[in-house]
């Protein structure tokens, strides 16, 4: 063999797990402009068969876990997802994972993963706002765009990585910001980067820690305890906060207003649930923003910038290895 044939023989394509969990992205409706659709309906081999184009980019294997409106996944099956990952990361024939998943809790698995893998190949979560039997689905474009990002050495280290719409989020602070258009994800921190023709362009990387550099393993996880989210409103009470504690809630996160503000007049009932060992937690209902250190206290942990629904999560996570108070605190400023 000449220097020139060795040279031209073509590099093997990465080797690209893709795992279905549902969605829109799978979603399948009467015709192609109904408003109505089933999600989860399609197979992961059938989106794989709708972007023929995939073949020149990598060798694409399909694995099955749910077929879920991603709003039906439960905290049991997110975990199962985490530890589904895990082990599919660890295959030795496997370069890089992409995941369909409902955009509903997409950025809830996503939050899951970027803290609890530990991994640095390229995990990459996608969904779609239209349905795949829609007039102009996004979902086989999102698709191509996850493969490309899942199989560039760029996109390894970085967390867990979600791609829509032609931008790569971190896992750690996309959420869904639109309830229909298909450019529903957003952070407030813009995203990483860009998916072009060639692949994706990072134009910044997440700096808090992550997958192998976070204390949580999805596979020392056997479950995550109970939190639950109250949301805020002109006029609460605390029927809610009560109602979750009787159900077993060992913290509750208070979607609050701005800052996380609590009203006066329920103070006194968050010291008895406080009291009775219900971990109590200020997170902000406006979307975007930290809370200041100020509005910590002895009844009240803070988030920092997590959203009611990344708080959610990283109290569960942090239930399970402490119940000291400045340690948990100490989470929501770390991750
Ligand atoms: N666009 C979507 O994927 C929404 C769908 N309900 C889901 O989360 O499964």
């Amino acid at each position: 063999m000449t220097a020139a044939s060795a040279h031209a023989r073509p590099r093997r394509l990465p080797r690209i797990a893709l795992l279905a969990t549902g969605g829109t992205i799978a979603g399948a409706g009467p015709d192609s402009t109904a408003a109505a659709y089933v999600a989860g309906a399609l197979r992961g081999q059938a989106l794989l068969q709708a972007v023929p184009q995939l073949a020149q980019l990598a060798q694409v294997q399909v694995h099955e876990l749910f077929a879920l409106d991603s709003a039906d996944i439960s905290d049991a099956q997110r975990l199962q997802l985490a530890q589904r990952v895990a082990a599919l990361a660890r295959q030795g024939d496997v370069d890089g994972i992409v995941i369909t998943h409902g955009t509903d809790t997409l950025e809830e698995s996503a939050y899951l993963l970027h803290l609890t893998l530990k991994t640095a190949k390229p995990v990459v979560l996608t969904g779609a706002m239209r349905a795949a039997t829609a007039l102009g689905a996004d979902g086989p474009l999102n698709l191509y765009q996850a493969v490309q990002v899942a199989a560039s050495a760029r996109a390894a280290g970085q967390g867990a990585l979600v791609v829509m719409n032609g931008a790569i989020w971190s896992g750690r602070d996309v959420a869904k910001r639109d309830a229909a258009q298909v450019q529903a994800l957003q952070s407030p921190y813009g995203p990483l980067g860009l998916v072009a023709d060639d692949g994706p362009r990072f134009y910044r990387a997440p700096c808090r820690p992550h997958t192998l550099a976070s204390e949580f393993d999805a596979d020392a996880l056997h479950a995550l305890p109970a939190v639950a989210v109250a949301a805020s409103y002109g006029g609460m009470s605390a029927a809610a906060w009560q109602a979750l504690a009787a159900e077993g809630a060992r913290a509750i996160v208070h979607a609050g207003f701005g800052i996380g503000t609590v009203p006066q007049a329920l103070q006194a009932q968050a010291r008895r649930l406080r009291a009775q060992g219900v971990w109590l937690v200020r997170a902000s209902r406006a979307g975007s923003g930290a809370l200041p250190a100020s509005a910590r206290s002895p009844l009240w942990l803070c988030a920092d910038d997590q959203t009611p629904a990344q708080a959610r999560l990283l109290m569960a996570l942090g239930l399970t290895r402490t119940q000291d108070a400045a340690a948990l605190q100490a989470l929501f400023e770390r991750y």
